[in-house]
């Protein structure tokens, strides 16, 4: 036999054994180039595969091992072809059902043989059941249960978790020579790189937690490559030169004397921070973050009016129509009497429509403009753009916040989230945004009520439903989230509608999701809006920014299936007003034991940064590396809740590495954020 060539950290991925030209392309479409690359594609999760269930305690969505003996094999020759065989350990049995059997697997699977499995636990037909797990025949001499954790990659179609687990063992054998630029500035308590990455691949024992030092080593490697990445792209931005907008507040103070309330104290203190930014030449990049509720519109309006008073524009911006219309309705109704003209402008508008607005914005007729991406396109001129105003950042991406600025000379920049991120998080997310935090919400609120209860307590939802609206109240009712096909969550959505109308035919109500057109849209909303229908039927179209302080219960269908982060700023649609609210979350059983848990958790918390927190304990450690649910940069071993202890130490380490070690800082973006994200890019 030939002796392996030899390869190196930097060889082409094709070096290693059992990777040939058609995998090679697979992997490079993952990012992955070199065999270096492979050691940082790091596990998504592990799997124990050591400890059997017992059949007859079995849950669902429950991931693991059984075994136990066939007790019938059957074919079913239905629409689709399929087998389902009964597996029983005594304490219990569960069904696996299978596609297709090639016919080995036939001759094996027979009544009598005792037959381990690994899958997931799902809710069938029939009962509990594994569709297609991993399996060995556990009556001959070769069977063996697995001894340790089982790391499960990241993957893509063609590419198995057993061949990820090969090339990782061959990669792991060069983890010594890999440099570790960081030895030198961190103490010796910190462990090596190395120590962290075999920590990661091979935890044989334990799931390896993320409070563990050679873990936390890793974290804090890549958190701070992400940083200086982003500080990298800042370079050079703040010379630019923004319009000085130093207002007297004339406008807002004549605004003020008409609006119904008072500003809240930290309402005030956000406003002042934003007043202080717009009169400098340097442009403001400024987020304000405020939980659901907690007054953010006022704070835009109050900026918006500081760059009117000035005779500058300002253009709001929201990521769907139905916010874009309330934001606008919102602004007109507040400024028309201050004789402010606010434009609207989405993709459905008509033609005429569209061309008279563009000319007044371009003659500076219209200073405020609110309206979706359809801001972005090239026909769109201001005469004097001052102040960009962003809601919910999140869903925009960080190219089309870029187009937007462009169109003014420099524009200030205000982003508005609701997405509770910690000040310090924030400030290395987004290195060129300072933060503003509102922290209290308006006086008067009562806590929103949540329960957790099963879809067959309907009748009992109804009464409870008729007797909020004999007492004049407004209700949501929020539709599960289908996410595979608009079509059936539409379906859902005209099933409820129709079934409410029967159990309620004396009540008006509307029905509202994403294939209605904007004008349809914008009438059913404004129906709901005047007090016209009483009950809101809704796909989650209305998650984010509808205000409408007379609804003070909101139902939820399906909550099962959604994030705690959805849930919780649904859930902030209701509790606006005076009234006592109250959310029922709404489940189909059975419920799994981790559905259950984060129920729970909406039901007990009510902040939006405990919810985040408590999300990403439920998914426990090592089970979900990286940051996708927070609406984040997506990381591979760090966390930027859970690691925020770690952020304090960046801004140092990132000036000594840029001062001594310029090629280090190089070296270490290219290893962990690769051509991940153009930082280049960020407004
Ligand atoms: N200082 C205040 N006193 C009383 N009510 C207020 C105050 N500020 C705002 N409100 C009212 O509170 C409600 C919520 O405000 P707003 O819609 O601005 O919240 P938000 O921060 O944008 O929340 P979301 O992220 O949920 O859209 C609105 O009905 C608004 O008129």
């Amino acid at each position: 036999m030939a002796a392996p060539t030899p390869f190196y950290l930097q060889s082409s991925v094709s070096a290693l054994r059992g990777v040939g030209p058609a995998l090679v392309q697979r992997l490079q479409r993952m990012d992955i180039w070199r065999v270096q690359d492979v050691l940082f594609h790091l596990p998504s999760r592990y799997q124990d595969r050591r400890h059997l269930l017992p059949m007859g305690s079995l849950l669902p969505e429950q991931e693991g091992a059984v075994l136990g003996e066939i007790t019938q094999v059957e074919h079913l020759r239905g629409r689709r072809e399929q087998w389902l065989v009964t597996l029983s350990d005594g304490t219990g049995q569960l069904h696996i059902r299978l596609f297709h059997m090639l016919a080995p697997m036939r001759a094996q699977w027979q009544p009598g043989r005792r037959l381990w499995c690994f899958g997931e636990i799902r809710a069938g037909y029939q009962g509990l059941e594994m569709v297609h797990p991993e399996w060995q025949m556990a009556d001959q001499p070769q069977f063996q249960a697995p001894t340790h954790l089982t790391p499960y990659y990241p993957s893509t179609q063609g590419i198995t978790q057993a061949q990820w687990r090969r090339w990782v063992a061959q990669a792991l054998t060069l983890v010594d020579q890999l440099p570790d630029y960081l030895a030198k500035y961190l103490g010796p308590a910190w462990p090596g790189l190395g120590e962290g990455l075999r920590l990661l691949h091979e935890s044989a024992e334990e799931v390896p937690t993320p409070a563990h030092p050679a873990w936390q080593r890793l974290a804090l490697e890549e958190l701070l490559a992400n940083h200086l990445a982003i500080r990298a792209s800042r370079v050079g931005s703040d010379a630019a030169g923004a319009p000085v907008i130093a207002g007297n507040g004339t406008l807002w103070r004549r605004f003020l004397q008409q609006l119904p309330f008072k500003p809240t104290a930290a309402q005030e203190r956000v406003i002042a921070e934003i007043n202080d930014n717009l009169a400098q030449v340097r442009p403001m990049r400024r987020l304000l973050q405020g939980d659901v509720g907690s007054g953010k519109t006022l704070v835009a309006a109050a900026a918006a009016l500081t760059a009117v008073e000035q005779q500058f524009q300002v253009a709001l911006m929201a990521p769907t129509e139905i916010l874009a219309e309330q934001l606008s309705n919102r602004f007109a109704t507040w400024l028309a009497p201050l004789g402010i003209e606010v434009g609207y402008l989405v993709g459905g508008l008509g033609q005429k429509a569209r061309r008279l607005l563009l000319e007044a914005v371009r003659e500076q007729r219209t200073q405020i403009i609110v309206g979706t991406q359809a801001l972005f396109q090239e026909d769109v001129q201001f005469a004097r753009l001052g102040l960009v105003i962003i809601d919910e950042q999140h869903r925009f991406g960080v190219d089309q916040r870029r187009q937007l600025l462009e169109k003014g000379q420099i524009p200030h920049l205000l982003v508005m989230t609701a997405t509770p991120i910690p000040r310090t998080l924030a400030m290395t997310v987004h290195a060129d945004l300072d933060v503003s935090v509102i922290d209290a919400l308006p006086p008067g609120r009562s806590p929103v009520e949540t329960l957790v209860m099963a879809d067959s307590r309907r009748g009992e939802l109804m009464a409870r439903m008729r007797h909020r609206l004999a007492d004049g109240e407004q209700i949501y009712w929020v539709c599960p989230l289908i996410e595979e096909s608009e079509i059936l969550a539409l379906q859902a959505a005209e099933t409820s509608y129709a079934d409410l109308q029967t159990a309620l035919p004396e009540i008006p109500m509307g029905l509202i999701h994403g294939r209605l057109h904007a004008a349809e849209k914008a009438q059913v909303m404004a129906d709901f809006q005047t007090g016209k229908t009483r009950i809101l039927v809704a796909t989650t179209v209305i998650e984010v920014g509808v205000d409408v302080p007379n609804a003070s219960l909101m139902v939820i269908e399906h909550a099962e299936r959604m994030g705690l982060a959805q849930l919780h700023q649904l859930r902030g649609r209701v509790g606006r007003g005076e009234r006592q609210s109250s959310c029922i979350l709404m489940y189909h059983p059975p419920l799994g034991v981790k559905a259950r848990a984060r129920l729970q958790v909406l039901r007990d918390s009510r902040d939006g940064f405990v919810i985040a927190r408590k999300d990403l304990e439920l998914r426990g450690p090592g089970e979900y590396l990286g940051t996708r649910q927070t609406g984040l940069l997506q990381m591979r071993v760090a966390d930027m809740l859970r690691d925020e202890a770690l952020l304090a130490e960046l801004p140092t380490l990132a000036e000594q590495l840029e001062r001594h070690d310029p090629e280090a800082v190089q070296a270490l973006i290219q290893r962990w954020v690769g051509q991940r994200l153009d930082y280049s890019q960020v407004g």
